[in-house]
Parts: C-alpha cells; structure tokens; sequence
C-alpha cells in the first residue's frame, strides 16, 4: 500500500489526541519508483525467473532447427518413419506399400516453410471411390502436396484401412455416400472415381453399375456445374484393349477387339462420358495410365 495514501501526519499534527505526541511523518523517499519494484523482484525471485525464461529462449531460437527445405523434410522423415513403423505394427503386411508410398511421397513434400505469400493456397477437393486402390494413393499425393481431401466411397470394393493413416488429419474427411444419391459439397475440384472395377465387380449388378457410371457421374457433374469445380473422370485402362504400348501415354489410341462384353462395355459408356466432359469442360483420365505416368492429368488440375 502507498504511504502517501495513508499518511495522516497532518491531521495528527492538528489533532493532539490522536495516539501520542512524538509522531513524526515518515520522510518522502525519493527513487520509491525504481527501489520499490526491483526490490520486489528480488524478494519474491522474479528476477531470476525473468534471467531463466530469457536463458532458455535464447538457448531455443540458437538451438531450433533452420526452416531450409533439407532439415524440414529430415524431421518430416523422421516422424514418417515412426507413424509407418506404428502402422506397420497395427496392420501388418498389407500396409507395407502404404507406407513405403507415404515416405517416398513426403520425401518431396512441397510443405517446408516457405516465404509468406508465396505459398499455394490448398484447394478443397473431393474424390468419389477415394477408398479403392487407386483413389487412395490418389488421396495421399493431394494431402501431401496441401489439398483438402473429402472421400466419398460407399465401400464397396474400397476399405477404409486403405485412408486410415489421414484420420485425424484435419485436411481429411471420409463420407460413407453412394455417388447414385446426390450430394452437396463446396469444393474446388472433384475427381471422380467411385465405379466397380473389375468384371467380377461390375457384372454383379450390371443395373447397378450402369446407374453407377451414368447417373452418379452425372450428379457428380452436376455438383461440379453447381459449385463451379473442375472435374476429372476416371476411366479404365480397358479401353485400351490389349495394348501394345505400356504405359500407354494420352495419344495412344489403343488395341481393341470390339466383341464382347467389356468392349461393349467401353465402347458405349466412355463415349457417354467423353460427351458429358465436353459439356463441362472436363477432364478424362484412364487410371492405370494416369498412375503408371504418375498422374500427368491429375497434376495438371492444380
Ligand atoms: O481401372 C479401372 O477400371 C478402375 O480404376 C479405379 O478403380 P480401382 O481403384 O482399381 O478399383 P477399386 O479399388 O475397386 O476402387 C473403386 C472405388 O469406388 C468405390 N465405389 C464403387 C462403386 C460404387 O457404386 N461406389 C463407390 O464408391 C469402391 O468402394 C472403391 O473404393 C477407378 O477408381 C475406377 O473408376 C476405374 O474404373
């Protein structure tokens, strides 16, 4: 408490019955300002703690690792290597390549830190039959170079262990929905890939595939239209026949022998969706070819 505040010395001085004669004031002391707040710095060993906190963050930002790409992606593969170990541990051999992918994808990793405003602004993308084979490792090279990723899969052929390493990540969603239903998203981009692949698959429920491929792409097409995303249609490298080029690169025009079921199959359905993209403005990508090329059309949608 000041003393100014509670001094009554001159009150006492005109008041002989307030508590002894020989009261004198205290002298005004002169440097209270300073003397008084170091003094509680050192009776309550503020100071010290003030000398230590400025110790240790001198000693951190001499210590912390550079932002240079090299010593990021360091302590990116470090932690890489300790997440593939614990997925390893929990689901065995099948994630072997999984995780051989995820290191080997993240080893490039554009996310070191870069300059402010220099940095690409991640886009909000959905990927129908995100689940499967291909639409997973689809979905890890769009995590890994920053995207938002929303999975739409209904599992039927796909598995949920094939994108369990992003749950968790707040760039990942995962929707149990069937591309027949319609959908509302807000996204940039839509990669459409949800259909059953192969034969087995597909000729199951024949209805069902046709609704699938028809009416599923058309309401992926028409969220595309809605939300002014860009889309990209997966086909299959079936419809290349048996090719005689492998991989088979965007002009190769293919081997087809135009009997048979999966022939009938190609040669109806993918001129549909050739003619669907037309009208939108789209893309189509034959996925083994899109894979084996490293996804030439896929990067292009950046
Ligand atoms: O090359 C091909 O022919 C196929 O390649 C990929 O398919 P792929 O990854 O090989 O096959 P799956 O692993 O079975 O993936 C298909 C995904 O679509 C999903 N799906 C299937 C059917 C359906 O109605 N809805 C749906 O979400 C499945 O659950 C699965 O996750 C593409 O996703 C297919 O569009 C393409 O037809």
């Amino acid at each position: 408490m000041a003393s100014e505040l509670i001094y009554r010395g001159h009150d006492a001085a005109h008041t002989p019955t307030s508590g002894g004669a020989g009261y004198t004031p205290k002298p005004e002391k002169r440097l209270l300002w300073f003397s008084r707040p170091l003094r509680y710095l050192i009776r309550e060993q503020r100071l010290a703690f003030l000398l230590v906190g400025m110790a240790l963050a001198t000693l951190f930002f001499a210590l912390a690792p550079s932002s240079s790409p090299s010593s990021y992606s360091s302590a990116a593969a470090a932690e890489l290597a300790l997440r593939s170990a614990m997925e390893l541990a929990r689901f065995g051999e099948h994630h072997r390549h999984r995780a051989a992918f995820e290191a080997a994808t993240s080893r490039g990793f554009v996310g070191g830190k870069v300059p402010l405003g220099i940095k690409r602004k991640g886009l909000r993308i959905v990927v129908t039959g995100g689940a499967g084979f291909v639409g997973s490792h689809l979905v890890d090279r769009l995590i890994a170079r920053g995207d938002s990723v929303i999975v739409v899969d209904n599992f039927f052929t796909g598995r949920k262990e094939n994108v369990m390493h992003h749950f968790g990540n707040p760039n990942f969603e995962l929707i149990r929905h069937d591309v027949v239903e319609p959908l509302l998203l807000e996204v940039d981009q839509i990669y459409h890939l949800a259909c059953p692949a192969s034969p087995v698959h597909y000729k199951f429920n024949p209805v069902k595939t046709i609704k699938t491929n028809v009416v599923g792409t058309l309401n992926m097409l028409g969220l595309a239209k809605r939300v002014g995303a860009r889309f990209l249609l997966t086909s299959t490298s079936e419809v290349y026949g048996d090719p005689l080029q492998h991989p088979q690169v965007e002009t190769y025009w293919g081997n087809v022998n135009p009997i048979g079921w999966v022939a009938t199959w190609n040669l109806q359905v993918d001129p549909f969706h050739k003619e669907c993209l037309m009208e939108w403005n789209g893309y189509l990508s034959c996925t083994w070819q899109a894979l084996l090329n490293k996804l030439p059309t896929i990067d292009n949608m950046k």
